[in-house]
């Protein structure tokens, strides 16, 4: 359960002895050819394969490398948190519970397990920061429409860790009949593994397509990082290919001179946070840091310990793009090829380019869009203007 120096579980006992058994239905179901046969019948109804093509525009706007984009955007509900729920609610049913909870911040993870609970019949309660249930409104009317319990969670800075606190002290008095689906590569072991194992999905799928399609590996990969679960399940496949460079995009905000970002990898340091070792944006007494960032989805403190252990490692590197600069990879994708990025994502095309342009005309650079940016398009038109 460690990675490298990161991982582990830093939880009270009473949380213990039920993430031994999270752990052991893990186990079996990854071992068990029913658990993958029932994962993949759910395939036609996420839309999966995502298409993976190249960003023909996008190309010569950078003038350097070839971009192609794996569209996780295009998946049912509108971004990749739907493959780590819908296999999280296979396993609650493999457990016997019969009430799942979830943390969001976008609020893409609490449609995406809403929408999971809709479709087998498993009562749902969402924790939502009030703040995000203010900014991504549009996410809390579909969960609501889809049936789930959305708590709004006030206390602190009303955002996600926030609402992941919650969910963890509601967690511990209904440990019994109710699973909590973490959205992200975050918290306890087994939680980072078994989210990373169902997102890698997307590295796998990529890696197969490109392949068909040009014979040989990417140069750059590259996806944006709130909790980790997109990049590390886009990265993990590759991560023996040492010919593929890794880049994961953090929350740079108002730029990391200023306290408010959420660049946890490229600014915080190692701590415990949300029941697990990992980097954590923190203050000298380790007080962890409010965070911000123009995307909810990747306004968070902690980070996936996995991703801690491949910084320290070097074989992914990070770096951070501001709000300002997010802002510009949303317009450019949406207005040189036609798609609309969830504002998370487009850290990732704005620090994609900045690499593409530098590289030559026959390499090639991936780019994970995570999501949609339906949910956006509210707060993103009132700066429209300066766009
Ligand atoms: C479209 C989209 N792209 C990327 C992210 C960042 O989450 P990771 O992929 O887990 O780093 C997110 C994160 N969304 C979560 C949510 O919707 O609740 C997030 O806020 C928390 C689960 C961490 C997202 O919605």
């Amino acid at each position: 359960p460690r990675f490298g120096e990161y991982g582990g579980q830093y939880v009270p006992e009473a949380l213990q002895a039920c993430l031994r058994e999270l752990e052991d239905g893990f186990e079996n179901a990854i071992a068990d050819p029913h658990f993958w046969e029932e994962f993949r019948s759910l395939y036609d109804y996420i839309g999966r394969p995502s298409s993976l093509h190249k960003a023909e525009r996008l190309s010569e706007y950078a003038g350097g490398a070839q971009i192609w984009l794996k569209r996780e955007d295009l998946n049912h509900t509108g971004s990749h948190k739907i493959n780590n729920a819908l296999a999280q609610i296979l396993i609650a049913r493999r457990l016997g519970k019969t009430n799942v909870i979830a943390e969001t911040g976008a609020g893409q993870h609490g449609v995406a397990t809403a929408t999971a609970c809709a479709k087998f019949g498993i009562k749902c309660t969402v924790f939502m920061g009030a703040e995000d249930v203010r900014r991504q409104a549009l996410n809390v009317f579909r969960m609501r429409i889809l049936g789930a319990n959305v708590i709004a969670v006030t206390n602190g800075t009303k955002t996600l860790r926030d609402a992941t606190s919650e969910a963890f002290r509601y967690w511990v008095s209904h440990l019994a009949d109710t699973h909590y689906i973490v959205g992200s590569a975050i918290g306890p072991h087994p939680y980072p593994t078994l989210v990373r194992t169902f997102q890698s999905v997307i590295g796998n799928e990529t890696k197969e397509q490109f392949l068909k399609k040009t014979g040989k590996l990417p140069d750059l990969v590259v996806a944006c990082v709130g909790g980790g679960s997109n990049s590390t399940g886009m990265f993990s496949p590759f991560e023996k290919d040492s010919s593929v460079k890794l880049l994961g995009v953090e929350a740079g905000g108002d730029g990391l001179d200023t306290d408010r970002h959420s660049a946890t990898l490229t600014a915080g340091k190692p701590g415990v946070f949300h029941g697990v070792k990992t980097y954590v944006l923190q203050d000298s007494d380790g007080q962890v840091h409010d965070t911000h960032s123009v995307s909810a989805g990747l306004d968070y403190p902690g980070v996936g310990p996995e991703l801690s252990a491949w910084k320290d490692l070097g074989r992914v590197e990070f770096v951070a793009a501001t709000d300002a600069q997010a802002l510009e990879g949303f317009r450019l994708l949406s207005q040189y090829e036609g798609i609309i990025p969830a504002l998370e994502s487009s850290h990732a095309i704005y620090g994609a380019l900045q690499k593409a342009k530098a590289m030559s005309k026959d390499q090639h650079v991936i780019i994970n869009v995570s999501g949609r940016g339906d949910k956006d398009v509210q707060s993103v038109a009132e700066v429209l203007p300066k766009l």
